[in-house]
């Protein structure tokens, strides 16, 4: 998972230079979530550097997401769409039903920025609803996902959880990816 914040949020992260080092090491899919005002600048050196998955904000790309998501594609990269604690999940409907469709869902459960912030459960009502309308669809959450969370996203629907402080603060960070995993296995089993 690739946090890039400019302009969006104060703080600039992880950006090209280093998905194209830890591309040079690992086959892994590289999820990037680019908080940033002008995403069309990035995908051309994204795609190069060997991201995965290229995820916006729709917040910014309301009037030019298709052709967005049409160079993401281009780019060999799969792309997304986040949106923010406060922008209402009907924002998003129109990038699922189009006829160049964003393939997955990043729905914030922080205010985007900064890790370490607490959960917010009421954004598991955007969750249901996107779970209820698209069964397939990829649903991500990203903000205080940890032990004491993952069973509420779970149950909402989510699919693709984003963990920092949950994972690396952990004495034994792969015991709480399985964790995590196990939820949303069991959630997904249950429906
Ligand atoms: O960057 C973020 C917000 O923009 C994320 O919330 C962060 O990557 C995940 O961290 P944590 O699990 O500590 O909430």
């Amino acid at each position: 998972m690739c946090n890039l914040g400019r302009h969006f949020v104060p703080n600039l992260t992880i950006g090209a230079p280093v998905i194209e080092s830890l591309r040079k090491h690992t086959n892994a899919y590289l999820d990037c979530h680019l908080m940033v005002t002008n995403p069309m600048d990035y995908v051309e050196q994204m795609g190069k550097a060997g991201a995965s998955g290229f995820t916006f904000h729709v917040e910014v790309a309301k009037e030019n997401w298709q052709e967005l998501v049409r160079k993401i594609k281009s780019a060999g990269m799969r792309p997304g769409v986040a949106l923010k604690p406060g922008t209402p999940i009907e924002e998003v409907y129109p990038l699922i039903e189009g006829t160049t469709p964003v393939e997955m869902v990043l729905v914030m459960t922080v205010e985007p920025g900064f890790g370490g912030q607490k959960f917010m459960p009421n954004m598991m009502d955007k969750v249901r609803a996107l779970r209820n309308k698209y069964p397939t669809l990829d649903i991500e959450v990203d903000g205080g996902l940890g032990p004491s969370t993952i069973d509420a996203a779970a149950a909402a629907g989510a699919n693709c959880i984003v963990a920092g402080s949950s994972v690396f603060g952990a004495p034994e960070p792969g015991d709480v990816i399985s964790l995590l995993r196990a939820s949303v296995e069991k959630a997904q089993a249950t429906t």
